[in-house]
């Protein structure tokens, strides 16, 4: 293969810095050849010890630095937008942390710029898809075995949710994996969505809904709820089981460890996405690597990034209102497959 290649990365928060570590140690043929971070010292701490970084505190300076051949975005969410149609205009390829773009019409801005130039540049950040436990899922309901699905259900536990964590954010932030998991899962669109809000739990930030029960509906008619639950305390838990017509497949139990002592034993609980997900990250950044070295580009694309934005928006609006929402997708360019490949 050719060179190794040179990555700039967007913010250096909790998801840089674990991208950054990645590329630097773990994913062969790539290295960090700039960041970009407002918060310059905490860049600096970040690349501590890497040679060769240059950091900068303006996005489109990492974008122009020497030896940058494409392009990790895990700045927030509302930073995405600029990035991905700057990154676009330099014709460098982007690996671009969920959600694409958190408005959907700023999602579409992106759709139509990559329509425009004809080729796919962008993977978004549905790491889920390069889980071991997802993808045995995957193939189960592809191989037909188990007959038609009806249904998924699904559980989203985060132990606490960050600061400034809103109502809206538990489906757009939280719940937004979910729609691009079930999505690729049933290869179909969502249409509708609503959402129905328990009681508050007393361990949640005063004022935020949580936990909330998202219903989806999908395009043949397939039902898919989520249980999410940021500040559920103990664990953070991720689980779908899949009802189909001839049995049912269930995974999220198996990331665990069980621990013997003298008179009893226990199951450890992840605490974290970073741990739970720690393969799928490093299988997502070795694949983005290998397919841009390549001149490819694969996985999870701005077509599913845009989709995972308007159901989230309908969810949002559902989660206001209190009413079945429906979702309303642009036209999908030619440039796009069908969701599930
Ligand atoms: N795939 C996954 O499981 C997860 C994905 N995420 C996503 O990763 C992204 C980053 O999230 P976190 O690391 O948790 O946030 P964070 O708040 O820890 O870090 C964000 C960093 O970006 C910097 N920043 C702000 N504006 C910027 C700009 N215009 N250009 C460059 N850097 C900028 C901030 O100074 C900060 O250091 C978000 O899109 C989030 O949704 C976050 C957690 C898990
Ligand atoms: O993407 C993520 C966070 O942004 C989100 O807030 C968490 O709920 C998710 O579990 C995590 O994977």
């Amino acid at each position: 293969m050719g060179e190794v290649l040179g990555v700039a990365v967007l913010g250096a928060g909790h998801m840089g810095a674990d991208h950054i570590r990645r590329l630097a140690h773990l994913v062969s043929g790539a290295r960090v050849a700039a960041v970009a971070d407002p918060d310059t010292e905490r860049a600096q701490e970040v690349v501590a010890g890497l040679d060769g970084v240059s950091v900068h505190a303006e996005a489109a300076a990492a974008l122009d630095a020497p030896g940058v051949g494409a392009v990790l975005i895990a700045s927030p969410g509302p930073a995405h937008e600029e990035a991905l149609l700057a990154a676009f205009d330099r014709g460098l390829p982007v690996l671009c942390e969920k959600p694409m773009v958190p408005d959907s019409t700023g999602a579409l801005r992106v759709l139509e710029a990559e329509a425009r130039l004809g080729r796919r540049l962008a993977q978004i950040g549905f790491m889920r898809r390069y889980d071991a436990e997802y993808q045995r899922l995957k193939s189960l309901l592809d191989g037909g075995g188990l007959g038609r699905p009806l249904m998924l259900h699904c559980t989203h536990r985060n132990v606490s949710s960050p600061p400034g964590f809103t109502s809206a954010m538990l489906i757009d932030s939280s719940v937004s994996h979910e729609i691009d998991a079930a999505r690729w899962l049933l290869g179909q669109e969502l249409t509708a969505v609503t959402v129905l809000r328990p009681a508050s739990s007393s361990g949640a930030p005063q004022g935020l809904a949580d936990p909330q029960f998202v219903v989806f509906e999908t395009e043949r008619g397939a039902l898919v709820d989520v249980e999410v639950f940021v500040n559920c305390g103990f664990g953070y838990q991720v689980r779908c089981e899949a009802v189909c017509e001839a049995g049912s497949a269930r995974i999220g139990d198996e990331h665990t460890m069980v621990v013997t002592t003298r008179g009893g034993a226990r199951e450890d609980v992840a605490q974290d996405y970073l741990v739970r997900f720690a393969d799928a990250y490093d299988r997502e950044l070795r694949a983005w690597v290998d397919a841009t070295r390549r001149g490819r580009v694969t996985g999870p694309s701005v077509w599913d990034g845009y989709a995972a934005s308007v159901v989230a928006e309908a969810g949002v609006r559902a989660l206001e209102t209190g009413r079945r929402t429906t979702v309303e997708l642009a036209p999908r360019p030619g440039l796009y497959a069908t969701p599930g490949r």
